[in-house]
């Protein structure tokens, strides 16, 4: 696997792979990977022949205060990981490669209703900073498919309404949640919890799987996320929401069937998100 810090020789490397024909897959993080990742690189070896990932710590896409001096960067580990996974190519950028200009002044890219509300509504500009950022990683590299988690559900939501304002020739591919075997869901934020945390950290997938079985009972809504917000607060989470939405994140109505339960919870300063889906009864 070839790692590439600039952007002439990705693209001459791309145009290579053009050249034989080859169906391009792109899996974008911000590294520090996990199976969560890995399952990505292999549903993307899946539906291409070459497999690019990219890791660039996106400064765009983190608030005042949040973690992104903190976030961990962990380049050599990632390497070998992608390599035995078979990723054909690496694209690890510095910031100024991407955002010459600096931050200020760099184009950005907007997606309105689906990037308001949920993590949109916690963390002003986040999603503008991610439909940015993969709005110039798919101008980049072209990709004919692009791999991303279930985990990020909004994430995966902005991005797939990005793609159809924008007419972008890229099929865009969910792949579900991997979870640790105690049901919490992988995620680099995870390294963050003490072990008194992490031993609280699966009541957030716990939590939901209750709801699930209420609602799916015929259970009312609102009394079931009241009691799901409780349940948060009982095992020491600060819930940040839980909700119920239609699987495109508009609101719920007498006749959606496919529903998503959404979650976004602090353990002590550490953000966790996890969601799940549910059929609501006739
Ligand atoms: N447990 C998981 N299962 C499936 N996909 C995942 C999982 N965790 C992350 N992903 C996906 O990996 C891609 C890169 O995510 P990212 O590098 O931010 O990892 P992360 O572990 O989610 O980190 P963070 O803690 O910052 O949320 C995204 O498409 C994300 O949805
Ligand atoms: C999609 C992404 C790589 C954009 O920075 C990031 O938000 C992530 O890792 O989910
Ligand atoms: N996993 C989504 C990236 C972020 O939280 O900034």
């Amino acid at each position: 696997m070839r790692t590439l810090r600039e952007i002439p020789p990705l693209r001459e490397a791309l145009d290579e792979f053009r050249r034989r024909g080859q169906r391009i897959a792109l899996v974008p993080t911000m590294g520090n990977l996990h199976d969560g990742h890995l399952a990505l690189v292999a549903e993307a070896r899946r539906r291409g022949d070459v497999v690019v990932a990219t890791i660039f710590v996106n400064p765009l896409q983190f608030g005042a205060g949040e973690d992104l001096d903190a976030y961990p960067r962990t380049l050599a580990e990632d390497q070998a990981k992608l390599e035995a996974a078979g990723c054909d190519l690496l694209f690890a950028p510095e910031t100024t490669t991407l955002y010459p200009r600096g931050l200020a002044a760099q184009t950005r890219v907007c997606v309105p209703e689906v990037s308001e509300g949920l993590c949109g509504g916690d963390r002003p500009g986040h999603f503008d900073g991610v439909a940015t950022v993969v709005s110039m990683l798919f101008n980049l590299v072209q990709p004919d498919v692009a791999c991303f988690g279930e985990k990020d559900y909004q994430q995966l939501a902005v991005i797939r309404r990005l793609v159809t304002d924008l007419h972008l020739p890229v099929e865009v591919v969910g792949v579900p949640i991997v979870r640790a075997a105690d049901g919490l869901a992988l995620s680099s934020r995870n390294g963050y919890l003490d072990a008194e945390q992490r031993a609280t950290a699966p009541a957030l997938y716990r939590t939901l799987c209750a709801l699930r079985d209420a609602l799916e009972a015929g259970g009312e809504v609102a009394p079931a996320l009241d009691d799901g917000l409780a349940r948060l607060r009982a095992a020491g989470f600060a819930p940040d929401y839980l909700e119920l939405r239609d699987a495109e994140l508009g609101p719920v109505t007498t006749t959606t069937r496919d529903a998503f339960l959404l979650a976004a919870a602090r353990l002590g300063p550490t953000r966790l998100i996890d969601n799940l889906s549910l059929t609501l009864p006739r």
